[in-house]
Parts: C-alpha cells; sequence; structure tokens
C-alpha cells in the first residue's frame, strides 16, 4: 500500500476532507520564501489540534538552523517536521535532542546526481527522505509546491539506495501518479497542487486521485 500525505492543508474542514478520502498524513506549510500553500503558525497549530492519531501531521519549515527549527515546532505542535532547506552543519542530533519524539523528513530537491549523495548521506539522520522538485540555488529560492515533476530515475536510484522511507513529491496528479509509483516504488507520496482548485482543496480531484492508485 501506497500512503497518501496531502500537503497545502489550510483549514480543519480541508483536514476532514483529507482523512475522510484516504490520506495518511497532512502538510502544513509554513513560512516559505514561494509557494502556494503557506499558512500562519497559529493556523497550524489550529489545525494540528484537531487531526486525531493515527493520521500525520507534517509541519514544513524553510528554517536551515537547528534552534530555530525547535523554535518554530513548538508553536505548531505536529507530529513530525518536514525540512525542506538543508540543515546547517547537519544538527540532526541537536533536533532529536531537544524533541524527541518528533519525528524528521528530510526534504532533498532532486536536481542531478548529487541530490543522489545529499540523500544518502542525510538519511543516517532522519525517520523519512522526501523527495521534491525545488530549486534552493535561485535567487528567491523555490523549496517545494512548484507543480513540477523531476527525474523519476534518479528518485528510483535515490530509493534503491536508502533503508529508510522516501516519499516523492512534486507535480503529482491523478494521470501521472500511477506512472510514479511503478517507477520510483516509494513509500508514500505527497502532493498540493494535483488536488487543488484555485488553491482551495477539491475533493472531486481527491477522489479521482485515490482511485487512479488503486488501479
Ligand atoms: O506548497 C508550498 O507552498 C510549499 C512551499 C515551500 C515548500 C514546500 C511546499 N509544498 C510542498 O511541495 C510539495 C509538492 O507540491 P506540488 O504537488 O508540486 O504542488 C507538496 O506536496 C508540499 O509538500
Amino acid at each position: 500500500m501506497t500512503h497518501v500525505k496531502i500537503c497545502c492543508i489550510s483549514s480543519p474542514e480541508e483536514a476532514q476532507i483529507a482523512i475522510k478520502n484516504g490520506a495518511s498524513a497532512l502538510g502544513l506549510v509554513g513560512n516559505m520564501p514561494s509557494g502556494p500553500g503557506i499558512i500562519e503558525d497559529s493556523l497550524i497549530h489550529q489545525i494540528a489540534k484537531t487531526v486525531p492519531p493515527p493520521i500525520a501531521t507534517f509541519l514544513l519549515t524553510s528554517e536551515t538552523e537547528a534552534s530555530a527549527i525547535v523554535s518554530h515546532y513548538q508553536k505548531v505542535h505536529t507530529t513530525t517536521i518536514q525540512i525542506v532547506d538543508a540543515l546547517e552543519g547537519r544538527e540532526y542530533t541537536a533536533i532529536r535532542n531537544a524533541l524527541p519524539h518528533v519525528k524528521l523528513v528530510q526534504v532533498i530537491h532532486v536536481i542531478d546526481e548529487a541530490s543522489v549523495q545529499e540523500a544518502i548521506e542525510v538519511s543516517e539522520f532522519v525517520d523519512a527522505i522526501l523527495l521534491d522538485s525545488g530549486n534552493p540555488n535561485l535567487a528567491t529560492k523555490e523549496l517545494g509546491g512548484t507543480g513540477r515533476v523531476h527525474n523519476w530515475d534518479l528518485s528510483r536510484k535515490i530509493r534503491e539506495s536508502i533503508s529508510i522511507p522516501l516519499f516523492l513529491a512534486g507535480g503529482l496528479n491523478k494521470d501521472n501518479v500511477r506512472q510514479a509509483i511503478d517507477a520510483v516504488q516509494p513509500f508514500g507520496i505527497d502532493l498540493c497542487s494535483g488536488v487543488r482548485t484555485n488553491g482551495i482543496l477539491d475533493e472531486r480531484k481527491l477522489q479521482e486521485f485515490f482511485e487512479a492508485i488503486a488501479r
């Protein structure tokens, strides 16, 4: 079974719609340099409180220092932290020591072969890797929510090279998700724009997406 994380959740109502349709995790996007799914930390906290176990809530943070990530988490209290940029000094241990009960997911933006090595190295420190299609090297960083797919051959290579769960994100929708699962065979998939219309979670698109996975 492929787990599904629905990202860019922006209200308790969207959270309930995603859960009702089969999501096992929800993404809540904190402050970012760019992207369509950003909400206030107070709203992230409010939504996270409404989500029952075993559904996971992911705080997406663009902070790059361990202490800032811990501070961000303390405003929202999700089950999981998704770090969407590179962590300075790879100080995962500092986050673990401060927040031993919180799962850590590191995003790797799949750009070229160097992304494979980065994923292998970082996988020693976190609970899961999430592959996305951003570009942290731009003047205004893109750290996700791009609606673009990336090179799934590299994603497959990463999945085969690490021994922790891998989520695949980046431009997934009902028309390409089956091909993506077959190509990469991830633990889970993650999407934002593919199930939205004018920025609002679209239940029909969500249903079609889950039907496409079940095929
Ligand atoms: O959605 C955003 O605003 C966002 C901003 C910065 C980092 C991550 C963001 N969202 C994540 O991006 C993936 C892929 O989005 P898409 O399906 O390509 O639109 C999404 O699942 C979120 O985890």
